[in-house]
């Protein structure tokens, strides 16, 4: 993050020189026969040394590495300064230099553990108090709708970052969920997700949360102001908004406008990145829906991963060696993507949540010093839970032409081990089964043998399996509040070190804003075909076939 281009790192160098002369010769089939000790060499287990007990298995056995290339990466995030932009981030630096601003999701999870000095460090304490007491009120029917009704429904109205982090987390910790809370997420501004959510509510039992870092994000203002006019068509009486809107922000101004009370505002402050921001108060559906000790200790498991990340050698670092094997694909193996693959239908949001985390922290072309990069940064991130991919795009990751590492995860044990866990077994079957075929493939000679002599050349040529494709596994007992805490610690802390090498500032998002103001700008001509003024003609096409055909 020093904004040097990392192409200038010795590392670096001798990283493409290993590539140029050795990639062809990087063969699993071979890595693994040639050392019986692989997977015990190169899968690491982590466990957390503060909080509830978090295991971890990460095998890292099945990537297109060796001994030579883990220690080149290895000097790579040394000469980096990979360790002292994390210590920086932890002591509350002002890292995200294009906004002046320190990034201390870290200091949300803390527990006052680490000492960090940054203003508003010591309110968070306060916050999460304020939390626990809202949401404990709310679960146990002590806090009451306008007519005296307890909450049944909560609606959290945000996006993005306000948004994906509990929408993820409360699908992924359904099993501690409070099932007689039904909550909604709305976020597009599309007026269906409001209108179809509105039809499943009831404005006496139902509990608005307007989630927005900067309170003046067009959807979930929009959105908020439908909400705020449907519930006082019924309860008529603007005093009764105060029992069912509450606000998750920075801008207390913006909130108190809107006509929310300070005292139903819960605070956070403008160091909490908007896609690191689940840890704050925009977590507070995750602490209605999963009760606040749960939510305590998704935050303890993260922090748990945070101390990990901040005291372990580089060497066993697995936010740090996560990072420099993707970098390794993503930068001399040209892979443009990362599949998370998750063997778990609660992690289903997974890929989804970290497409914001990854690629609106490190979708960045210039350096930290504006410099214009010559190299690749973030990876495009998708994917999907198994085993449902396999029926969909697996058979390009199979044998298509690309190379698409991915990672798969899976709980050893399932929350629903229905049919004497049946299920979890035919799961996890394939989840070890999908990791060992894009490895190792399946040879023509193979292929022939069980076709036999006389088989169709093409057939047997159609049903060769290359293999050689890399891949991340990562077990855990089960799916608990405090594992899915180090599990997202885990990502980010891996998005941060590749953020660092690329010499990139990971935690603005400039890339967001010309989309916005056009929209702004075309708004204000829709009206009329005369008033389309200063596009292309695209563009000018288009907004006169809606004028066209708009109704209203
Ligand atoms: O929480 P808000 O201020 O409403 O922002 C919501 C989202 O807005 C923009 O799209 C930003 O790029 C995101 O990082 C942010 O999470």
């Amino acid at each position: 993050m020093s904004g040097k281009p990392a192409t200038d790192y010795a590392s670096w160098k001798k990283l493409q020189e290993i590539y140029d002369a050795e990639h062809t010769k990087i063969v699993l089939k071979d890595l693994f026969a040639q050392d019986p000790k692989r997977f015990e060499k190169l899968s690491k287990n982590y466990n957390s040394t503060s909080g509830p007990d978090v295991t971890l298995l990460v095998d890292l056995s099945k990537h297109l590495i060796t001994e030579p290339i883990l220690q080149t990466l290895i000097s790579l995030a040394r000469e980096a300064k990979v360790e002292e932009y994390r210590d920086k981030m932890f002591a509350g630096e002002h890292i995200n230099t294009s906004e002046d601003r320190a990034v201390l999701h870290v200091a949300l999870r803390n527990f006052n553990d680490f000492q960090i000095a940054e203003s508003g460090a010591d309110e968070v304490g306060g916050v999460l108090k304020h939390m626990k007491e809202f949401s404990e009120a709310v679960r146990s029917g002590e806090w009451k709708g306008y007519t005296g009704k307890t909450i049944n429904t909560i609606v959290n109205i945000g996006i993005g970052g306000s948004d994906l982090g509990p929408v993820m987390v409360t699908e992924a910790l359904k099993p501690y969920a409070k099932r007689d809370l039904k909550a909604h997420f709305v976020s597009n501004i599309d007026g269906t997700h409001i209108a179809e959510t509105l039809r499943e509510c009831d404005p006496e039992r139902t509990l608005f949360i307007i989630a927005s870092k900067t309170f003046t994000t067009q959807e979930t203002i929009t959105n908020a102001e439908t909400a705020r006019g449907w519930f006082l068509q019924t309860a008529k009486d603007k005093a009764h908004v105060a029992k069912h809107f509450v606000a998750l922000s920075t801008n207390t101004k913006a909130v108190t406008a809107f006509g929310i009370d300070e005292s139903n505002m819960f605070q956070f402050w403008d160091w909490v990145g908007g896609r690191y921001s689940l840890w704050s108060a925009i977590g507070l559906s995750i602490a209605l829906v999963i009760g606040y000790d749960n939510f305590e200790a998704l935050l303890k498991g993260a922090h748990g991963m945070d101390k990990h990340f901040k005291e372990t050698p580089l060497e066993e670092n697995l936010p740090v060696l996560m990072g420099l094997i993707g970098l390794w694909y993503n930068d001399f193996y040209s892979a443009q993507t990362l599949a998370l693959l998750p063997y778990d239908q609660y992690l289903h949001k997974f890929a989804d949540y970290f497409q914001q985390g990854d690629m609106e922290s490190n979708g960045k072309s210039v350096t930290k010093n504006g410099q214009r990069v010559n190299y690749q940064t973030g990876p495009i991130i998708w994917g999907a839970s198994g085993t449902n991919g396999q029926h969909s795009f697996y058979q390009l990751v199979h044998q298509g032409t690309k190379l698409i590492p991915a990672d798969f995860i899976a709980p050893a044990t399932t929350h629903n081990p229905i049919e004497n866990s049946k299920h979890h077994r035919i799961l996890l079957s394939n989840f070890f089964a999908q990791p060992e075929a894009l490895a190792f493939g399946k040879t023509e000679a193979e292929v022939r043998e069980e076709l036999g002599a006389n088989a169709n050349e093409v057939l047997v040529k159609s049903k060769v399996f290359e293999g050689n494709r890399p891949s991340t596994s990562i077990m855990f007992p089960l799916l608990t509040p405090a594992t899915l805490g180090a599990l997202i610690a885990l990502y980010e802390h891996k998005i941060f070190v590749q953020g660092v090498i690329w010499g990139i500032n990971s935690f603005d998002q400039m890339g967001v804003e010309l989309g916005k103001v056009l929209a702004k700008k075309i708004l204000a001509q829709l009206e009329k075909p005369e008033d389309v003024k200063g596009h292309d003609s695209s563009t000018t096409g288009l907004i006169h076939y809606y004028q066209k055909w708009r109704k209203e």
